[in-house]
């Protein structure tokens, strides 16, 4: 990738749809909330910490992550770390993020859920970037677990847009959720679900046609079956692929076999997200260089991922327009409209 390009990237405007907030969590500040709180770690140093950062697979991933979020005690901790990760996103020029949280994580360790929400919707409403919430299930638990902590939130139904799926996919397929996410439904809530990270295209037609989603997050193994690869370019379902994820929980086996040119070469609606940036070794613009370093990825694309990340967003469509209309007037100085 040329330096141009490299410079247009990482300053256009773009949105972020698939940030776990615990994913953000450095080891500097798990190892500060840890001392905050009296939290004993298995890790002696930050270094030792991060040097655990070796995944084989998403469950490998998540053993560690939970054992990150044990940190998090306090309002002001979640607080803090929101605010830690937006200001790293203004950083990267993110105009708008939709920040997965996963309450369960906290609440089964006595943590109150007002809490939880409260301090991750604080630091958002400090930040100037614009961030909404989207509370996850956690689909290694069971659906009731799912339904009483959609229930726990509702106090708080103002401060989070929607729900998602996440954790350990294979094995817990997104019908696994039905209810709870009929009843996320009638309550006016957006709908996503990570679906084809590790598990089969199945999954991905599931969380399509029974929980109803209106995203899929990840979604990169729908190139396996054609007629859903189909489905999703005509319908315009958009895909949140986290590239430098898929590396290093070995989804794929370097960036230069990931396949997110053949999606938007098969007309999906392709965004590039982090995932979990403090794990993975990236946050935004990382994860764009490092796609464009390895991927015959040009100009045009970047508009095209730009203008994506906001057109699948849940945001009112005025505001949708606006930073549409800004990718647009930004790329206009570089003749790729
Ligand atoms: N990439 C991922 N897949 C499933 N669950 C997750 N929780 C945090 N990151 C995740
Ligand atoms: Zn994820």
């Amino acid at each position: 990738m040329n330096t141009q390009i490299r410079h247009i990237v990482q300053n256009m405007p773009k949105a972020e749809l698939h940030i776990h907030i615990e994913g953000s969590l450095e080891p500097e500040l798990i190892f500060a909330l840890a001392q905050r709180n009296g939290v004993q770690l298995a890790y002696p140093s930050v270094e030792a910490l991060r040097a655990a950062y070796a995944f084989k697979d998403l469950q490998s991933f998540l053993d560690i992550y939970y054992a990150g979020a044990s940190v998090l005690l306090k309002e002001q901790d979640f607080y803090d770390m929101t605010a830690a990760y937006l200001a790293r996103a203004k950083a990267d020029h993110v105009r708008h993020a939709e920040i997965f949280f996963d309450p369960q994580t906290h609440t089964s360790r006595g943590v109150p859920m007002g809490d939880v929400i409260n301090g991750i919707h604080r630091a958002c409403a400090d930040s100037d970037v614009s961030a909404t919430l989207i509370l996850c299930f956690l689909r290694h638990l069971s659906e009731d677990d799912a339904l009483a902590t959609l229930e726990a939130a509702l106090p708080y139904r103002d401060k989070f847009i929607g729900v998602g799926l996440d954790s350990s996919e294979v094995g817990h397929p997104p019908e696994k959720f039905t209810r709870v996410f009929a009843r996320a439904r009638e309550l006016g809530l957006h709908l996503v679900a990570h679906a084809g990270e590790e598990g089969p295209p199945a999954y991905i037609w599931s969380a399509l046609d029974v929980l109803h989603v209106e995203r899929i997050d990840h979604g990169v193994r729908c190139l396996e079956d054609a007629e859903l690869t189909r489905r999703l370019a005509a319908e315009k379902m958009a895909l949140t692929v986290c590239p430098l994820s898929n590396i290093k929980l070995r989804v794929f086996d370097d960036m230069g076999q990931h396949n997110l040119l053949s999606l938007l070469d098969a007309g999906i609606v392709v965004t590039i997200n982090s995932d979990d940036p403090a794990y993975f070794g990236g946050y935004l613009n990382e994860n764009y260089l490092a796609t464009f370093d390895s991927l015959p990825l040009g100009l045009q694309h970047a508009h095209e991922l730009a203008k994506n990340s906001f057109a699948a967003s849940f945001l009112p469509a005025e505001q949708k327009q606006k930073f549409l209309d800004e990718v647009d007037a930004y790329f206009s100085a570089f003749d790729v409209v």
